[in-house]
C-alpha cells in the first residue's frame, strides 16, 4: 500500500490511522540513506510530500517533506539568510536531514568543522509515539554525528522552523559553488551513478573511505553493484543493480577490511523491507 502525503496534517493522520489499525508502516523521505529489500515492503508505504515553506524574517517555516536542496536552500538564500547553504547538494528532505542531523563541512578554506543542520533548527512539530502531537525544541532532539532521538523514539516530524542568520548574498553563492565543486571532484554524481551515499559510518580520525581505498576494493564489481572508483565509501548501481547485490558487496568489504585492518565497518545507510538471500561473492572473484 503506498499514499502520499501533501500536507502535515495528512501525514500526522496517515501515521495515526496505521499505527491504529496496526498496519506496518516505512515513512519515506528522498529514499537517500536507504536501501529497500529485493522482495519490497509488505505493509504501507508513507511518501513524505508535505512540501510547504515560508520565510518570515529570519526564520524558515518548512514542512518535513520539502526537499533540503534545493527547496529550502533556494528560499533561505533567496531571502539573504545564512545556516543552510552548506548543505548544497545533499538529497533529503527536511524529516531525513533531522532524524540524521544532516551534516558538511564547513566552509572553504578552512573547513576545519564538521556544521550540524542542528545548529539552526529552533523547534520542530511532531507526532509522537503516543501519537500526540508536540512543538519541541532543539535539545530534544539529543543531536550527535549521524545521530537524533529519533533513531530511538518512533516520533514523526511533520514540520520544522530554523532561525537563520542575514548575510550577503555573494558570501552565499560562493559557499554553495565551493561545496558543489568539493563534492563534484570527490563523490560519484547522483543523476549517473546512483547511490545511497556513504555506505559504512565514520570511523573518527582514520575515515571508513580509505579503508576500503587501501584494502584495494575500489572499482570492485558485483552483479549491477560497484565500489565507486571515485569514492570507496560510496557503492554505486551501474544499472540493474539488486539490493542483493549491495549487500553481497557491503558484507565482503567488511570481511576483506577487516581481514586487512581489523576494524569493522558498520554501515551506515537503513536497511527497508524485505530482503532475498544473499549470494556470497566467491573468493575468487576479482570483479
Ligand atoms: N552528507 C551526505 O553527503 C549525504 C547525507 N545523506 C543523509 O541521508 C538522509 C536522507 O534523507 P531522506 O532521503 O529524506 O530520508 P530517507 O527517505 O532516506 O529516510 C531515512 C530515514 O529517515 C527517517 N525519516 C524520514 N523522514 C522522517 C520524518 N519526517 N520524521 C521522522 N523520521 C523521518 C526514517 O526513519 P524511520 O525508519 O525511523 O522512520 C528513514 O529511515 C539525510 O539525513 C542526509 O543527511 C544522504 C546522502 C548523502
Ligand atoms: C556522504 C555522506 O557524508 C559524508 C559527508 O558528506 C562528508 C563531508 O562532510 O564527510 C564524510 O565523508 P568522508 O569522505 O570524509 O568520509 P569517509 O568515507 O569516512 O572518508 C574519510 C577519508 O578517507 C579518505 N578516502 C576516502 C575515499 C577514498 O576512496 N579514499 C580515501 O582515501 C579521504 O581522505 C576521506 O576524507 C561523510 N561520510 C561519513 C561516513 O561520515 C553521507 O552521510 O552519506
Amino acid at each position: 500500500m503506498y499514499f502520499e502525503a501533501t500536507t502535515p496534517e495528512a501525514l500526522a493522520t496517515a501515521v495515526r490511522v496505521a499505527r491504529e489499525e496496526d498496519v506496518d508502516f516505512f515513512l519515506l523521505g528522498s529514499g537517500a540513506n536507504i536501501l529497500i529489500g529485493d522482495r519490497g515492503f509488505s505493509g504501507l508505504v508513507i511518501a513524505n510530500q508535505a512540501r510547504s515553506l515560508t520565510v518570515k524574517g529570519t526564520r524558515v517555516f518548512a514542512a518535513s517533506g520539502a526537499l533540503i536542496y534545493p527547496d529550502v536552500i533556494d528560499a533561505a538564500v533567496g531571502h539573504s539568510l545564512s545556516g543552510l547553504e552548506h548543505y548544497v547538494g545533499i538529497p533529503s528532505t527536511v524529516g531525513g536531514a533531522l532524524w540524521q542531523n544532516l551534516h558538511f563541512l564547513s566552509p572553504a578554506p578552512e573547513r576545519e568543522r564538521t556544521m550540524f543542520i542542528g545548529e539552526v533548527l529552533e523547534s520542530a512539530d511532531i507526532l509522537t509515539a503516543d501519537n500526540e502531537r508536540r512543538i519541541v525544541d532543539v535539545d530534544y532532539f539529543e543531536f550527535g554525528y549521524d545521530q537524533s532521538v529519533l533513531h530511538q523514539r518512533d516520533d514523526i516530524v511533520l514540520s520544522a522552523t530554523f532561525e537563520l542568520e542575514p548575510a550577503n548574498g555573494e558570501a552565499l553563492a560562493r559557499v554553495m559553488e565551493e561545496n558543489l565543486r568539493w563534492r563534484g571532484e570527490r563523490h560519484p554524481p547522483l543523476d549517473t551513478e546512483p547511490s545511497a551515499g556513504s555506505i559504512f559510518r565514520k570511523i573518527d580520525g582514520i575515515g571508513a573511505g580509505r579503508l576500503i581505498d587501501e584494502a584495494g576494493l575500489k572499482g570492485f564489481t558485483w552483479g549491477g553493484a560497484q565500489i565507486s572508483p571515485r569514492h570507496a565509501n560510496i557503492i554505486v548501481n551501474r544499472g540493474g543493480a539488486t539490493a542483493a547485490d549491495v549487500c553481497a558487496l557491503i558484507m565482503h568489504t567488511q570481511k576483506t577490511v577487516e581481514a586487512a585492518t581489523g576494524y569493522w565497518l558498520t554501515p551506515e545507510i537503513s536497511f527497508v523491507g524485505d530482503f532475498a538471500p544473499v549470494k556470497r561473492v566467491r573468493q575468487s572473484a576479482t570483479g
